[in-house]
């Protein structure tokens, strides 16, 4: 347990080890990077292996990526399903584009609120997928009805829109239950960062006026001529308030980040709730808008976990973590 900091300049490869162990975990990259872009350049190959402590076991996890070719994942050297891989190893990866969650576009909430539900066990899981394929499927047949080319009929669409506004209401009430477990979390940790005193209040600003199937059936004829269907969760939006001010627009960057930190450690917690231990802690050069204090409070609410985290700031660090690497030109000293 406890914290280990990685110290370096810029460009020393402090991004790439947090990178490297995410992406063997959860098979995507935090900074959208293509798998080729995983690869050293001009290499075909590269690997990932990595002992890990997790679910009271010693874990051994080795990740090949191969140029244009297929990729093995092992798990003490057996082949394993990457779904299997993640409800292995839990994990909290925060990172310096994630004061999106708090500053960026609708669909940065949406996706945040939405990823913290496939966490939260099969049946939201199965949710999310659901309202997503249906969406597409129904993109399809808005442009092929928009095309006129006859492949589909105009009441193909009044049998599925009312699987879309089942699953897209459940969907919602999936996202408010969710966020409704957050806040008090997240206030919590909030004012323990940033000050006493500091409230913050989440609200769910949905598409829908009055329910999501009437509101399908009068949005049709403008959906087909669009292409797109206007009305539904994914076009929802989640407002954060510090104090009353709409964290988005309002909120200095310090604050923003305190937030969005504060947002994935309540998540954090309510995972370890569910599985019974902390999850890995993962922190890429978070700290670049914080304060000295703010700082602190980050790391210690970090300590009860086995977190990394990546930092330029060198000054002071050793006093906070439990220990300190080096890093320089891609090696650790
Ligand atoms: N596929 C690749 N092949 C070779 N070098 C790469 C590849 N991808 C990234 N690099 C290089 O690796 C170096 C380390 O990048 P990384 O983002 O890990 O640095 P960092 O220490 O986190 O820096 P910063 O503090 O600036 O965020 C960079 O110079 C980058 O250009």
């Amino acid at each position: 347990m406890g914290v280990t900091a990685i110290v370096g300049r810029n460009g020393q490869g402090k991004s790439s080890i947090i990178e490297a162990l995410s992406y063997a975990i959860t098979g995507r990259s935090f900074r959208g990077a293509p798998k080729d872009s995983m690869i050293t350049k001009e290499c075909e190959s590269s690997i990932v292996r990595a002992n890990i402590f997790s679910n009271q076991r010693e874990l051994l996890l080795e990740l090949s990526l191969n140029r244009g070719g297929s990729d093995r994942l092992l798990l003490n050297r057996n082949v394993t399903p990457r779904r299997d891989v993640v409800r292995a190893i839990p994990l909290t990866v925060f990172t310096l584009s994630d004061i999106e969650i708090v500053s960026g576009s609708p669909a940065h909430r949406r996706e945040f609120i939405d990823d913290s539900l496939i966490l939260m066990g099969p049946r939201a899981s199965e949710t999310v997928d659901n309202y997503e394929r249906l969406l597409q499927h129904r993109s399809h047949i808005l442009k092929s009805l928009q095309r006129g080319d006859g492949s589909v009929g105009y009441d193909s669409l009044e049998i599925f829109d009312e699987s879309l506004a089942i699953e897209g209401e459940r969907l919602i009430r999936m996202r408010l239950s969710l966020l409704s477990r957050i806040e008090p979390i997240l206030n919590e940790l909030y004012a323990d960062i940033a000050g006493k005193g500091e409230k913050v209040l989440t609200s769910y600003v949905p598409s829908v006026r009055t329910n999501l199937m009437s509101d399908l059936l009068d949005s049709r004829r403008d959906d087909i001529r669009r292409g797109i269907t206007s009305v539904g969760p994914h076009r929802d939006d989640i407002i954060f308030r510090i104090n009353g001010l709409n964290a988005r627009y309002e909120a200095s960057q310090g604050e923003q980040r305190t937030l969005a930190f504060s947002l994935k450690m309540a998540l954090h917690e309510l995972l370890r709730s569910r599985i019974g231990e902390d999850p890995i802690i993962l922190l890429d050069d978070v700290f670049s808008e914080l304060d000295e204090e703010r700082i602190e409070k980050v790391l210690k609410r970090t300590k009860s976990a086995q977190a990394i985290v990546t930092t330029s700031i060198d000054h002071q660090i050793d006093e906070k973590v439990n220990q300190k690497l080096v890093i320089e030109s891609g090696s650790l000293l």
